[in-house]
Formats: C-alpha cells, sequence, structure tokens
C-alpha cells in the first residue's frame, strides 16, 4: 500500500476536501499538520509554489488542491464516468473556487479602507449573489453540486464551508437549506461520517 501524507495548516481550508477524499476513499493517510507561526518560514521555500496543500504518495509531492482533488476523486469513485460528467463537477467546482476567491481576497486585503469597502461589497452583492446561484444549482441535483449524486465537488464545498464562514464572518448557510443538504450528504457519507467526527476541532 503506497504512503499517504498531507502536508497542510493546523486548520479546515484548503487541506480539508483532501482529507475527506482519502476518508471517503479509506486510504490511510499521515495528517501532517505545520504551526505556521512557528514552523512555516521553515518549509515555505521548500514547497514546489511556496504553499500549502501538498500530497506525497511514496515520496512523489503532488500540489494544488484541486488538481489533487481531482485525482483522488479519481482512485475513489467520485468523479465523472465521462468528460461530459466531470464537465459538470468541474463547473461546480470552479463555481465553488470564484466564491472562495472573492472572500479570500477582501478577507486577505491588507489596506484597511480597502479592506471594509471590499466586506461591504461582499455583504451586500457578491455573497448573495453567490449563494442563491449556488443553492439553486444544490436544488436542482438534490442536494449535491451535480449529477445528483455525491462528487468531489460536494466534498470541496463542504470542507470549505468553515473557512468560508470564518473569513465571511457570517454563517453562510443559515439561509440556503439546499446548501446545507449538501453537507449533511457529504458527512453522512461512508468513510467522511467517521473523519468528521474524529478530526481535530477547528473552526475554519
Ligand atoms: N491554488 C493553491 C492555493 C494554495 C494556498 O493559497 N495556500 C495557502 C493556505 S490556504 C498558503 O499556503 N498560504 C501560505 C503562504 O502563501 O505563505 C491550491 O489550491 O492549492
Amino acid at each position: 500500500m503506497p504512503q499517504y501524507t498531507l502536508t497542510y495548516f493546523d486548520i479546515e481550508a484548503l487541506g480539508e476536501p483532501i482529507r475527506m477524499l482519502l476518508s471517503y476513499g479509506k486510504i490511510p493517510f499521515t495528517d501532517n499538520r505545520i504551526d505556521f507561526e512557528k514552523d512555516w518560514a521553515k518549509f515555505k521555500a521548500a514547497m514546489p509554489m511556496g504553499q500549502l496543500p501538498i500530497l506525497e504518495i511514496d515520496g512523489k509531492v503532488m500540489y494544488q488542491s484541486m488538481a489533487i482533488s481531482r485525482y483522488l476523486a479519481k482512485q475513489v469513485g467520485l468523479s465523472g464516468a465521462n468528460d461530459l460528467e466531470n464537465y459538470e463537477i468541474d463547473n461546480a467546482a470552479d463555481n465553488i473556487n470564484d466564491f472562495r476567491a472573492k472572500i479570500a481576497s477582501a478577507a486577505y486585503e491588507s489596506h484597511e479602507e480597502a479592506k471594509q469597502h471590499k466586506y461591504e461589497i461582499l455583504k451586500k452583492e457578491t455573497i448573495p449573489f453567490f449563494l442563491n446561484k449556488l443553492d439553486k444549482i444544490a436544488e436542482e441535483n438534490n442536494g449535491h453540486f451535480a449529477l445528483k449524486k455525491l462528487t468531489w465537488a460536494d466534498l470541496y464545498f463542504t470542507g470549505l464551508i468553515n473557512y468560508l464562514n470564518f473569513i465571511a464572518q457570517e454563517d453562510l448557510l443559515a439561509n440556503h437549506s439546499n446548501l446545507r443538504k449538501v453537507v449533511e450528504n457529504t458527512h453522512a457519507a461512508p468513510g467522511i461520517k467517521e473523519w468528521v467526527a474524529k478530526r481535530p476541532k477547528s473552526n475554519r
């Protein structure tokens, strides 16, 4: 059996969809968590793109969380059966990633006034726009993001949601029952249920 090591920070965010994919596939992995304050400066230069997560499989270093997710999804049966199905899943994951990037752009803005301005637009326009669109997609897919069944796009959203709530500074799912259903369906999946019950507690 190959040795899997997922290296990320001690949070959910971009590492969590990968932890969920491995758990769903019942693939044992070392959950290596780097202390950002204490140790990150030491590791950063050695990372392929200066960032985390990375997944090592018998020493082969993989990076870019969505590329890793696509790779693992194929291994564990959470990708599509053909190009069109994969398009549907990728499309959903890209929508989710666009939403993530918009929120992150406000959260990591270093200029205080610009940050306030970005949050105002986020709250007034961007968040309601994306949540309504994503909730509609989830409704059309019976509590999933694509193909009316569990795919890696559901794990991508569910893995990110606590982090998105944290950086958006609100409960994004409060008024979106179809998105809550995606999270419930993902949490109920075999392997993921057990992972969520035992994973380190984090609010992001
Ligand atoms: N596109 C990359 C983005 C990775 C990324 O933004 N990683 C952040 C943590 S979520 C990071 O490593 N930050 C530390 C740094 O840039 O020094 C991916 O999806 O893997």
